[in-house]
């Protein structure tokens, strides 16, 4: 049975304003400015504590602050705001009634990766979830991917997801990706390699299905 991993933010859900919110919390604390959406967006793709390096740097504060900002974030992070992407649920439902064994991959935290799924009601689709620090490495390392399909068991077959990150993540695990155009990703798209691109979850069942039927050579 072909297997197929999802990443989270940007992916399945929009949580780019959650993840604002409490990144802004602790630049207040920290007494400083709010960023913008846009620039918080900018830093989204290799995990919180990679977010808040980033917002570090761009303010010019201290590796000294960075795990006192870390468990502040971890700590006022909420998901009230965070919404799934339109046909996300259909899609997920679609695929897993078609057989398809379904895993998540994601540079969150597992903590709150849990309870995002739970609060966006996404927990039972996936059998496994790996999150940014479940093993020593993130994405774009291809382990945590490759540990995601081990885990999963069945045949890998396609990795989907919204960044220059995953690209990276899918190209070095060998195995074929899907890029979801409406997320947080930083390159063009031009300079990314993909199997299928796709701007709306209405039609990503039945794009997977053709790629399976078309080319399964690209399964490994
Ligand atoms: O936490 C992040 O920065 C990105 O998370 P993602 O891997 O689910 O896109
Ligand atoms: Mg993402």
């Amino acid at each position: 049975m072909p297997s197929l991993v999802f990443d989270l933010d940007g992916t399945l859900i929009d949580s780019a304003p959650d993840i604002a919110a409490a990144l802004n919390q602790v630049l207040k604390d920290e007494g400083l400015a709010p960023l913008s959406l846009a620039q918080v967006i900018g830093f989204i793709g290799n995990g919180i504590p990679a977010l808040i390096a980033k917002a570090r740097t761009h303010y010019g504060l201290s590796d000294a602050r960075q795990e006192v900002m870390l468990a502040a974030m971890l700590g006022c992070y909420r998901h009230d705001q965070t919404r799934l992407y339109p046909g996300v649920r259909e899609a997920l439902s679609s695929l897993k009634a078609g057989g398809y064994r379904l895993g998540l991959c994601t540079n969150k935290n597992l903590g709150p990766t849990h309870e995002v799924l739970a609060a966006c009601g996404l927990a039972e689709f996936f059998e496994v979830v790996i999150g940014g620090d479940s093993l020593a490495v993130k994405k774009p390392d291809s382990a945590p991917l490759q540990a995601a399909f081990a885990a999963l068991g069945g045949t890998p077959f396609l990795y989907i997801g919204d960044s220059e990150v995953d690209e990276e993540t899918a190209r070095r695990a060998a195995l074929p990706f899907a890029f979801f155009t409406g997320g947080y990703c930083h390159l063009p798209e031009e300079r990314l390699t993909f199997a299928l691109k796709f701007d709306s979850f209405a039609g990503l069942p039945e794009a997977v299905r053709g790629l399976a039927f078309t080319a399964p050579e690209t399964s490994v």
